[in-house]
């Protein structure tokens, strides 16, 4: 091969791989804003009396003015922060508050405080997501209000980085989940037990990964804890009609969902689990959360919210996500 070639191909090479790297950032940009998006939905459902939180108003960036939202998409912020809710108080009572609380891509997401604000004990609320998404929900925690969101921590907060806060029992992490070797050290650093039962959350957090860095991501958090429950609730029956739509409609906003094939069906989550090293493996679709699983007289409640009396279109919809269940132990 001549020089030519040889130095022709490296610019090639390069540009290729320039292009990869604005890529990828412009993705993880799109990735983060999703939280917004989640943010402004639980928000407006929560004006409209779906559930309580006192605190998300707190993280509502811009003008809070009421956009108008399908009452579907409500109800299934209803389902999906209801059937976490539950999960989690669910694990913390069966340990009698011996726990460990780790939230994956965490977003503005107000769990810590909604259980604190109802007295619920544990031993450590940790929250993870990416640096710009923390240093934001930094800001927002530390601004003052009514009540204090510093006041329900067991210690004084110290921020380092502007991206990473410790205060005893809660400690929020500025981190990329892909990178497992930086997600470990940061882990340390909230001074973790590994044998003391815990439990992880991914709400909506690792379709936006590719099935192989969150397999492998599994695996890490499955080997670290001895004791691990993991929650994670994502798009189901992703390999029809419904879920191209939506899939060409998030491509339009630059936000893909590289681990789509990981959510086609109960099998291929029982599957990535139980390959990660989790024993047992439970998936429901969340028109069993919603019709089975949740409290009957409150989802009677919320479905006459808005009055919604065709619910053909909230039966499909929930029929696209599911909450997987799974235990290490
Ligand atoms: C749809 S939002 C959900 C936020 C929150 N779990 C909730 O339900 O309100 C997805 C979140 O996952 C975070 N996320 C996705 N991929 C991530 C990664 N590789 N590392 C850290 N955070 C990630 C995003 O930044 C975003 O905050």
């Amino acid at each position: 091969m001549d020089v030519e070639a040889v130095s022709s191909d490296k610019l090639v090479a390069e540009a290729f791989s320039s292009r990869r790297r604005s890529n990828s950032v412009s993705d993880d940009y799109s990735t983060q804003r999703t939280n917004d998006d989640a943010t402004q939905c639980k928000y407006f459902a929560v004006q409209k009396g779906y559930w309580k939180d006192e605190f998300i108003g707190r993280f509502v960036s811009g003008a809070n003015e009421e956009t108008s939202r399908f009452p579907e998409i409500s109800l299934g912020y209803w389902c999906r922060t209801k059937i976490v809710e539950q999960h989690v108080k669910q694990f913390i009572n069966k340990f009698s508050g011996k726990v460990q609380i780790i939230s994956l891509g965490s977003g503005f997401d107000t769990l810590f405080w909604r259980l604190s604000a109802e007295n619920l004990k544990f031993l450590k609320f940790v929250e993870v997501d990416f640096a710009s998404v923390t240093s934001r929900k930094i800001r927002n925690i530390m601004k003052p209000g009514t009540p204090e969101m510093t006041s329900f921590f067991s210690e004084k907060p110290s921020i380092i980085h502007h991206t990473d806060l410790h205060s005893g029992n809660y400690h929020l992490i500025g981190a990329d989940l892909r990178q497992l070797g930086e997600l470990n050290t940061k882990l340390d650093a909230a001074d973790l037990d590994n044998s003391i039962p815990t439990i992880c959350i991914a709400e909506c957090v690792l379709v936006y990964m590719s099935g192989s860095h969150s397999s492998a991501l599994l695996e890490a958090l499955c080997s670290r804890f001895k004791k691990l429950s993991f929650l994670n609730y994502e798009q189901f029956r992703s390999s029809d009609e419904f879920t191209k739509v939506m899939e060409a409609n998030l491509g339009n906003r630059g936000i893909q969902l590289h681990g789509l094939s990981m959510c086609e069906s109960a099998d291929k989550q029982k599957e990535r689990f139980n390959m990660a090293g989790f024993s047992s493996v439970e998936v429901h679709d969340m028109n069993e959360v919603f019709n089975r699983i949740l409290d009957p007289a409150d989802a009677t409640r919320v479905k006459k919210i808005e009055m919604l009396d065709e619910l053909e279109l909230l039966w499909q919809l929930l029929a696209h996500y599911c909450v997987v269940y799974a235990e290490n132990h």
